[in-house]
């Protein structure tokens, strides 16, 4: 289907079946699973032309640094220094270790002889030589810290969360909102967007999800609908517009008037409609802005996941005075958990369903039957 509909590259993370056929011993129903899996990933590669076939490419330099200083000075991370800071100052580099620990062990292979063997078995004999094979682990490694990086951004640390504000908490019940574990994981994939960014300041990054009627393969309830950053209208060409640096004095107002803001972007180009029925999110890695507030309301978005640092400010030619009043859309701002004032947080859900095993099951037909008789 990709290969059909004029896609000419591909990046992929080499990983998901070599990692399951790591479990071949241990558990034969994976094996299994891990055998489509595999069967799949060598039908996307006979089926591609040469350029097609790519596998991962390397980080541009200094990337790594760059994303872990401005994950640290992140509005997310620091809400919580401040509430921290006497007990702990370097919270974020520990939330970043673990991260890396846990990314390594999901994602990577650290025995190189079995990594290798993988290859072969599905086919990608000729990355086991050198220099392709300790290239291909190299940026394996590269983009597993990076999404650590990011990850440790919206962490799981001093009871900080989404919650809806006090006077919110009976619409909170209404409209139930979503795990932290969820809520977390679409704010990060929006902290990754944000920095494809062309605004050479601040970086902003949104996402739109809804719940479906019916759970579908891999992601449970959950939907894709679109996604943007804060970025030049698409199809401008370096230039076209002015990109202005920190010295010179009209620059913010210069700036706005051509930078397409991240909620705007990812309304405009949403790849699915977005329906009355069903619960409906958008999550930004800053406070909506007042242009983009009544877009938001106005395309049937029910809930907001945001940070909301600037809040009833006014700058040069932007303001957030709309956000603070907003009614009959939630708001969840990161901040610190209501809990102890009374509030729970929702039965931990997987994307929206709760996670059974008939999920799994599910998953496995699916994936035969997307590999038909072949
Ligand atoms: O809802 C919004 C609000 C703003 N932006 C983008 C537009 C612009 O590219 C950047 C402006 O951010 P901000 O208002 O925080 O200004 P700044 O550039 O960070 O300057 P300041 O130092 O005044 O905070 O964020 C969005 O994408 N969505």
């Amino acid at each position: 289907m990709i290969v059909n509909a004029g896609v000419n590259r591909i990046s992929y993370w080499p990983a998901d079946p070599e990692i399951s056929l790591q479990n071949e011993a241990s558990n034969p129903t994976h094996t299994e699973d891990a055998k489509l899996d595999a069967k799949a990933v060598e039908r996307l590669k006979s089926n591609s032309r040469a350029r097609v076939c790519l596998l991962l490419q390397p980080l541009v330099c200094d990337m790594v640094q760059f994303v872990e200083e401005t994950s640290q000075k992140c509005d997310f991370i620091q809400k919580i220094a401040k509430t921290l800071s006497e007990c702990n100052t370097d919270f974020y580099a520990e939330c970043r270790q673990e991260r890396i620990k846990e990314y390594e062990s999901l994602f990577l292979i650290s025995n190189e002889e079995m990594h290798k063997q993988i290859l072969m078995t599905i086919g990608l004999e000729n990355l086991c030589e050198n220099p392709y094979f300790s290239n291909l682990r190299q940026n394996m490694k590269d983009l597993v810290l990076l999404l650590a990086t990011v990850a440790a951004s919206v962490p799981t640390c001093g009871h900080f969360g989404f919650y809806c504000n006090e006077s919110q908490q009976a619409n909170e019940m209404r409209h139930q909102s979503l795990s932290q574990e969820i809520a977390r994981h679409c704010m990060i994939q929006a902290r990754l967007l944000a920095y494809r960014t062309e605004d050479h300041k601040t970086g902003v990054g949104a996402v739109i999800w809804a719940e479906g009627k019916s759970s579908c393969d891999g992601t449970g309830a959950m939907y894709f609908v679109g996604c943007g950053y804060n970025a030049f209208p698409v199809g401008s060409e370096y230039a076209d517009f002015p990109h202005m640096d920190d010295k010179q004095k009209d620059r913010e107002i210069r700036k706005f008037r051509y930078i397409i803001h991240a909620e705007q972007n990812a309304l405009t180009f949403r790849c699915q409609e977005i329906k009355p029925e069903e619960r409906s999110m958008i999550f930004v890695t800053k406070c909506p802005c007042d242009e983009c507030v009544p877009l938001i309301k106005g395309s049937g978005i029910k809930q907001i996941y945001a940070g909301d640092v600037d809040v009833g400010k006014k700058k040069a030619d932007i303001s957030y005075m709309k956000f603070g009043e907003l009614e009959g859309v939630c708001k969840f701002t990161w901040q610190l958990s209501p809990s102890h004032i009374g509030v729970h947080e929702p039965t931990p859900r997987e994307n929206g369903v709760r996670k059974s095993k008939s999920l799994d099951e599910q998953q496995h037909q699916n994936k035969k039957l997307c590999l038909g008789n072949h």
